[in-house]
């Protein structure tokens, strides 16, 4: 594989021709029965395929969900490698959301599986988790830096539960979540036209004007759709770095299969909203 720009740059880019949609693949059990799939490596892979052709071709993103994908095994992660390599020749990036986070030295077996270039797993983006300390990532950002690959860290997650750990407060005034996006500032700083270590912003948490979410670089945000958050919600949730704002929709899109032409349609639907909400 030849070397590949830096994962900032390649997302801008795509945003700027594509928008910034991220569609999620995530094949939960219930949508392969509402799709009339079986609940087995043949339904995953139908499941998977039918999104890729549908969206992939057109949105700046794709997210595969790896539980649902483990969940089947070695055959399931087959499906998984097939799936990032479909995307990806669409010209769709993938952030594979994995939510990986360990000590430092299995840290780094972790991004060698996902962020290696020559891994059959590598994607552009990996989600993590750095619950045990930011310092523990290091393996993951030094090996994403050298792959032209990049990073989610989880820092205000979409989930009423983060709080708890996200909102504790540190012996500096800071609250963990704040330090979080500190630490991805300084991971981006003088990158143009936008770094590669990315936060996950949840766009169901509401205002957020008391955070500086301004980390020059981009900001994952699920909870659009099945969460209850609408793409009108982004710029109050964002304010001026709203530009940065890769939203995620998965249910909200997926629940519209199988059929190709109704998936695309409600791609299409968030992507337009999705694009007025920035502007
Ligand atoms: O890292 C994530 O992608 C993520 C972080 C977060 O804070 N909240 C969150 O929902 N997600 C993921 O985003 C997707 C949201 O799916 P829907 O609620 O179906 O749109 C799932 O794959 C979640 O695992």
């Amino acid at each position: 594989m030849s070397a590949l720009a830096p994962f900032g740059a390649r997302l801008r880019q795509v945003m700027d021709e594509r928008g910034p949609l991220c569609v999620g693949i995530d094949p939960h059990a219930s949508l392969l029965a509402e799709w009339g799939l079986n609940d087995d490596v043949a339904g995953l892979e139908r499941f998977s395929r039918t999104v890729v052709e549908a969206v992939a071709d057109r949105v700046a993103v794709l997210k595969p969900q790896s539980a649902f994908f483990e969940r089947f095994g070695s055959r399931g992660v087959a499906v998984l490698e097939k799936s990032v390599e479909q995307a990806r020749a669409a010209g769709a990036l993938v952030v594979m959301d994995a939510k990986r986070g360990d000590i430092g030295s299995t840290m780094a077996a972790y991004a060698e599986a996902f962020l290696h270039k020559d891994s059959p797993l590598f994607s552009d983006a990996l989600t993590v988790s750095p619950y045990l300390g930011y310092g523990s990532l290091s393996p993951a950002v030094a090996l994403a830096r050298e792959s032209g690959a990049g990073l989610f860290v989880l820092a205000l997650t979409s989930n009423p539960e983060g709080g708890e750990v996200q909102h504790a407060i540190r012996a500096d005034g800071r609250d963990v979540g704040a330090t979080m996006l500190a630490h991805l500032a300084a991971e981006n700083t003088g990158e143009e036209p936008l770094g590669s270590f990315g936060a996950v912003v949840g766009a169901t948490l509401g205002d957020l004007s008391s955070y500086d979410l301004d980390i020059n670089g981009p900001l994952l945000a699920p909870g659009i759709g099945a969460q209850g958050a609408t793409p009108a919600d982004l710029p109050t949730v964002f304010g001026s770095v709203v530009r940065n704002v890769v939203p995620n929709v998965s249910r909200g899109v997926l629940r519209h299969g199988p059929d190709v032409g109704a998936l695309r349609a409600a791609a299409e639907r968030f992507a337009e909203e999705t694009r007025a909400a920035v502007a």
